[in-house]
């Protein structure tokens, strides 16, 4: 069993009031870890531990200097692969493919991009007129923003945390990272990580414990938490900007979808079942990408139906670690009362269910996990709440459409605008469709392929901002003009 604390100021340290919680596995129900929780006063030392690390050591490396810690940082997570593949697998219970090679190669990944990016990319300048023909000369310099509250989910714990820590150490600035209260263990090792390879004390800090009146928000109301940078739920994103709201800090929040995939008549049929398929159900249906709204084409609706149906039932059940398993259970008991709500609600609202709809026969010990049956549904009506809410497990709806325009409205009536999944052979269709939906991220016949330097977010109530790439620069510095008159 896991025996997680806090890492502040570069050591592992129980809280003061000695609080601790449980965290059980999602396969079969155990306890797989015990861990402190945070409150006020772990959270003002870490806080203080991050501003007094801006100051120090970490402030006077050279950017190459930093550059060469953040490259050490990757190379230490894939010395220690299999730690983080097993420390993710105790708490998600998601397969170790997943895990080995999705998930923590990217947390390598998060750290070299971005480290790579601070150190290539050049800064803006503009020579401008003046009235005595001298001239002047602009130019602007970036400067790290202070002291960054990242406050990360549990769906991808690793990928969705480094994905903010990398840019904001990158660009140097201090983190005090508070992972989801169901997810903390691959924050932890990094702590080892951090210290193996030398990064300062105080530059990284994790503080575990819940939301509401808890670790994490008090990171979002401390006053020296500059910039919060936030992925999860929207509703506590309406929260978090309120808390942020004293002292007007920088928010960047990546949040909720409830996105659609559109599928042509002229796509490659197989391609389109496989890459819905994987939309709709990786990592059982919990990822902020994931497709739960299909619509299709009518004149291929039924082979699409029937094909995405032989490949849901085709799927295997089981341990991270067995052999063949490809589907994982939800995160928690809790989160499947709440997919399992839906599922009821479909039924309510007239659906019907082409496959799965309710939870599995699992052998022994995993009756215990949180498992639900990955699920089809057809013919509900637009306005179910299981079509216009986020439900965050392995399902989906699938409508048919008879236009494009009809598939371009049905896909942005939604309060979401995360991403989008196109099929279709027809390219200059392609370029259509895309232009004209309302979310932040369009794929064309793929689903989840990720350029790290591309700008990354969602618009309408899905996120604020953009992160990836040069776009990371703006959330994770100051941008200051320097104007010299020649
Ligand atoms: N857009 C994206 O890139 C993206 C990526 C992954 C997940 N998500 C979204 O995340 C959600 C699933 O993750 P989740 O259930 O962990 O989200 P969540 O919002 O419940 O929790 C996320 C984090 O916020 C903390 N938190 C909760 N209330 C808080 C408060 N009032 N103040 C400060 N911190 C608080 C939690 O403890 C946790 O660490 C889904 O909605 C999913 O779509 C979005
Ligand atoms: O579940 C959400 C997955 C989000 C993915 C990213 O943030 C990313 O690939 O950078």
């Amino acid at each position: 069993m896991y025996q997680i604390e806090h890492f502040i100021n570069g050591e592992f340290v129980a809280s003061g009031s000695g609080k601790r919680f449980e965290k059980r596995s999602p396969v079969d129900n155990k306890v797989v870890a015990s861990i402190s929780e945070g409150g006020q006063a772990e959270v003002d030392l870490a806080v203080a531990a991050a501003k007094n690390a801006l100051n120090g050591e970490w402030a006077a490396l050279s950017t190459n200097d930093r550059v060469e810690l953040l490259h050490e940082v990757a190379d230490e997570i894939t010395r220690r692969f299999d730690d983080f593949v097993v420390a993710e697998m105790a708490d998600t219970g998601q397969p170790s493919h997943v895990m080995r090679h999705a998930f923590i190669p990217r947390g390598a990944a998060n750290f070299k991009i971005f480290a790579d990016i601070v150190k290539n990319i050049p800064t803006e300048a503009f020579h401008m007129d003046t009235p005595d023909g001298l001239g002047a000369l602009n130019y602007g310099v970036r400067s790290p923003k202070g002291v960054i509250g990242v406050i990360a989910p549990w769906n991808a714990p690793f990928l969705l945390m480094t994905w903010k820590v990398g840019p904001a150490l990158a660009c140097g600035n201090t983190v005090v990272v508070k992972p989801s209260e169901e997810t903390p263990l691959t924050a932890t090792l990094l702590g080892e990580v951090m210290n193996k390879v030398g990064v300062p004390k105080g530059v990284y800090n994790v503080v575990n414990g819940f939301g509401p009146e808890s670790a994490g928000e008090f990171i979002t109301r401390h006053k020296d938490v500059d910039a919060i940078t936030f992925t999860g739920e929207t509703r506590t994103g309406t929260a978090i900007m309120k808390a942020a709201a004293e002292g007007i800090r920088d928010v960047s929040f990546e949040m909720g979808g409830k996105n659609a995939g559109i599928v042509f008549a002229d796509c490659n049929l197989n391609n389109a079942v496989d890459g819905i398929f994987r939309s709709s159900f990786l990592n059982t249906g919990q990822v902020c990408l994931g497709t739960e709204r299909v619509y299709v084409e009518r004149p291929i609706f039924d082979q699409f139906v029937a094909a995405l149906k032989d490949k849901v039932e085709s799927v295997t059940l089981g341990r991270p670690t067995d052999q063949g398993v490809n589907y994982g259970p939800l995160i928690s008991q809790e989160h499947r009362k709440k997919v399992l709500a839906y599922y009821e609600k479909a039924r309510e609202d007239g659906a019907t269910i082409v496959t799965g709809g309710g939870v599995p026969d699992m052998p022994g010990d995993l009756a215990e996990g949180s498992w639900v049956q990955p699920t089809i549904w057809t013919d509900l009506p637009e306005t179910s709440a299981v079509i216009q809410e986020e439900i965050f497990g392995p399902c989906c709806h699938i409508r048919p459409f008879d236009s494009e325009q009809e598939a371009i409205e049905l896909a942005n009536d939604s309060d979401y605008g995360l991403s989008t999944t196109i099929w279709t052979e027809n390219l200059a269709r392609a370029h259509r469709v895309a232009a004209r939906v309302d979310v932040g991220i369009t794929w064309v016949n793929s689903w989840f392929l990720r350029d790290l330097r591309t700008a990354f977010g969602g618009s309408k109530q899905s996120g604020i901002g953009r992160e990836g790439g040069v776009h990371s620069l703006e959330f994770y510095t100051e941008m200051r003009n320097v104007c010299i008159k020649m």
